[in-house]
């Protein structure tokens, strides 16, 4: 038996949807995690503060009553955003980053940003009080091939941002190449990026090799091997440019298992079981920390969470729902395709 006690960890990027799938899924999260990034990616997606408002009244009221959670609350980049609201949301202390999808990129991304030139005024202001752009990191172009979406974006759509606005801090969310990690990497200032866990575990083999498998799909999609062993090597570096962003996007099994299926892959329940085994694996155990509790908060201006979560080492692996039964109908939960032994006690 071995333990490990790390501060209680944040998720620095997190979908919990509404109503009946909220109600679902918000514990897996809360038992664990002290604070959320809460994705805004609703139908109609939360693009005001008022909207943020009641959906942080929404998510506080599913929260088990045993549990304390803090959800940190986005708002949806339109072409439409008022700057004003923006920035009356953030000294409020409501909103702590607003979210670029690029539109049509990702799951409920239509209502997103086609022209970025329309969304200056309300990055203009991002960077003058310093709140945080969370980018979904892919272009649409249709004849972009999926596989290369993040590095074009990076080169087309993100490098030049930021030698227009130095100033605007940006996430690259859930960054799942080697190209990503190396712009990270390189950058001096304002630049950091969130890491999933499942882009940690499989490629995109994990998608295709022996039948498809609709529950390892996400956006952006598993790529290939030297891509997810860059990531290995940022996330386990220590860098506090580098922190988790799990991602974890449920969907109900009919959604995922059909002919068009949806992106998003489960990992609430069992991401920190599968990240002590990653940073077993990677010989960085007493750099865990650093990674889902530590570069985070240091990012995001907030303080680390003051309390402690143990991780033990157990000899029986640890038995996690194949799925979760939530009022809205059953999401799968990620398979890391090998035994668990690292509880959460
Ligand atoms: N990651 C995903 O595959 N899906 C996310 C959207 C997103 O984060 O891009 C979702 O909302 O389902
Ligand atoms: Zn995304
Ligand atoms: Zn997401």
């Amino acid at each position: 038996m071995q333990d490990l006690v790390i501060r209680r960890p944040d998720d620095w990027h997190l979908h919990l949807r509404d109503g009946g799938m909220l109600r679902g899924v918000i514990a897996d999260t809360s038992r664990h995690f002290a604070r959320a990034i809460i994705m805004p990616n609703l139908v109609p997606p939360v693009v005001t503060t008022a909207d943020a408002a009641a959906y942080r009244e929404r998510i506080l009221a599913a929260v088990p009553t045993e549990h304390r959670f803090e959800p940190l609350m986005t708002l949806y980049l339109t072409e439409g955003t008022d700057p004003d609201d923006v920035e009356a949301g953030h000294r409020r202390g409501l909103v702590k980053a607003v979210k670029l999808y690029p539109a049509g990129a990702t799951t409920n991304s239509h209502s997103g940003v086609r022209d970025i030139e329309k969304a200056m005024p309300v990055l203009e202001r991002m960077a003058e009080i310093g709140l945080p752009l969370c980018v979904h990191g892919e272009v649409t172009i249709a004849d972009v091939d999926i596989f290369d979406r993040e590095a074009v974006f990076i080169e087309t759509v993100l490098d030049p941002l930021r030698r227009r606005l130095p100033e605007l801090r940006v996430t690259m969310e859930h960054v799942t190449t080697k190209d990503g990690v190396d712009y990270i990497n390189t950058s001096k200032a304002n630049l950091a990026g969130s890491i999933t866990t499942h882009h940690l575990i499989i490629n995109r083999n994990a998608i295709l090799v022996g039948g498809i498998k609709p529950h390892y799909y996400c956006l952006p999609v598993a790529k290939r091997e030297k891509h997810r062993l860059a990531l290995r090597a940022a996330a386990t570096s220590g860098d506090a440019r580098f922190f988790l962003g799990t991602d974890s996007a449920p969907h109900v099994d009919p959604l995922k298992e059909c002919a068009c299926g949806c992106a998003g892959i489960y990992t609430s329940i069992n991401t920190m079981s599968c990240l002590a085994h990653v940073f077993e694996e990677e010989g960085a155990l007493d750099r865990l920390e650093a990674f889902t509790s530590l570069n985070g908060p240091a990012w995001y201006g907030l303080p680390v969470n003051e309390e402690t979560i143990t991780l033990r080492k157990q000899e029986q692996p640890v038995r996690y729902p194949a799925k979760v039964e939530t009022e809205a109908g059953p999401v799968t939960v990620f398979d890391p395709m090998f035994p668990l032994y690292w509880a959460v006690v």
